[in-house]
């Protein structure tokens, strides 16, 4: 072979290898362009409208209104992103906790009909109905007076109609529950106080930060201005927990960042900043303590002393925990002594069976139950109403 078809072939090589690579490169970007490449990039873009969705349902850990309510625009404290509930309205609050309380176990006014509907009432029954009574923590004295009007109204042993018998019982009851005594709040009254100040008192765990937080939502609900002081400074996570309470309504809180700082101090400086704010009620809530802590119980009065350098402290609720029977009415007693108790929260009645509380508190105290909790549900605090709460305790018709 010579020199010349050497080059020759050498050329053609070169040639073969740059066609060989353009094809390749060519093919290459197709490949590019593929339906199944198109398909990838389609759904990389498709997956981040997707991952959105996601972040939108993210929000949920975030404060929501409850299902079927508005959220409002952010009015005080809650930073932009949190949206601010509506709390329920008191009427539709009245009509579904109204039908909660009727079906709360307080079984006593069914078993003292099953009684008083029989034919003839032995001694024994008499006793039956008396220690119905007691177990249902209506007080001794209460239940002895009941069993004696029992005794005495002729229609008890001569009437035998259910209806009849049903209907004595809810008249003797109710007159036993209702004692004529006012129980709206001080600061839903007209000439209340602005701020109208309430001070939230009682035992470790009755549920007063709860009930703190439940009140506020009811004030809002109706259109008030509310500021909260977190005066429990004992328990760490209590100003934090009154705090998530008030910014889910947009109420703020005045707390201290130091554990164990001085209650009395909280409750001056929520005071002063109600009353700068022109706020239409201060809500200030207070450590749980023992009625046999004198100290402790001295620290009450401080706390009120306190508040009432700037505003009067109209109202003091005691909060009783209701599944606590008898045990409430001594503590009832030393808190009155000592910060003086306008009203009782009765928390927890969905869980109890001793409704008689209501009675002997009252009677002991001459203090009215006003509101009572119903469950842990953000509005689940409801004025107390007598009617309702003896047609729970008689059962449906
Ligand atoms: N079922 C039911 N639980 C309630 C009610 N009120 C409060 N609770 C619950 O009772 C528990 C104690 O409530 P808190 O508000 O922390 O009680 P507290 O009195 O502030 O507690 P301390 O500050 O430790 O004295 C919580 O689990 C509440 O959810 C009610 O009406 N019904």
């Amino acid at each position: 072979m010579n020199t010349y078809a050497i080059i020759a072939l050498v050329c053609a090589a070169v040639v073969l290898l740059l066609v060989a690579v353009g094809v390749v490169i060519a093919l290459r970007k197709r490949g590019k362009h593929s339906p199944h490449a198109e398909q990838e990039r389609v759904d990389g873009q498709s997956a981040q409208p997707s991952r959105q969705g996601a972040d939108e349902g993210g929000h949920g850990a975030q404060p929501r209104a409850p299902a079927g309510q508005a959220s409002r625009p952010d009015q005080t404290g809650p930073s932009p992103s949190q949206s601010v509930e509506e709390p329920e309205s008191s009427s539709s609050r009245m009509t579904r906790l109204r039908a909660k309380l009727a079906k709360s176990p307080n079984p006593f006014g069914k078993a003292l009909f099953t009684i008083l509907s029989k034919d003839h009432l032995s001694e024994s029954d008499w006793e039956d109905v008396e220690d119905t009574l007691l177990r249902a923590d209506v007080g001794a004295e209460a239940s002895e007076q009941l069993v004696d009007e029992l005794r005495s109204d002729a229609r008890v042993n001569g009437e035998k109609d259910p209806a009849a018998v049903r209907a004595m019982l809810r008249e003797k009851l109710l007159a036993m529950v209702d004692n004529g005594q006012d129980r709206s709040l001080l600061a839903s009254r007209p000439g209340a106080a602005k701020p109208s100040v309430i001070v939230m008192v009682g035992v470790n765990g009755t549920g007063k930060t709860t009930t703190a937080g439940k009140l506020a939502r009811l004030f809002v609900a109706d259109g008030k201005s509310v500021v909260m002081g977190a005066a429990d400074t004992f328990r760490a996570a209590a100003a934090d927990q009154l705090e998530t309470w008030g910014s889910k309504v947009g109420v703020p809180v005045v707390r201290s960042e130091r554990e164990g700082a001085d209650p009395a101090s909280v409750a001056f400086e929520a005071a002063q900043q109600a009353k700068d704010s022109q706020a239409d009620l201060l809500i200030v809530d207070t450590a749980g303590r023992l009625q046999n802590k004198a100290n402790l119980m001295d620290e009450l009065g401080k706390i009120r002393r306190v508040v009432e350098k700037n505003l009067p402290v109209e109202e003091v609720l005691l909060v009783l925990d209701a599944t606590t029977g008898q045990n409430g009415m001594v503590q009832a007693k030393v808190f009155a002594q000592a910060i003086g108790v306008t009203g009782i929260v009765l928390t927890k009645l969905d869980g109890s069976a001793k409704g008689g509380i209501v009675v002997s508190v009252q009677r002991e105290l001459g203090v009215p139950v006003k509101l009572v909790g119903l469950g842990e549900g953000p509005d689940d605090l409801s004025a107390f109403d007598p009617e309702s709460f003896v047609d729970g305790i008689l059962g449906a018709e």
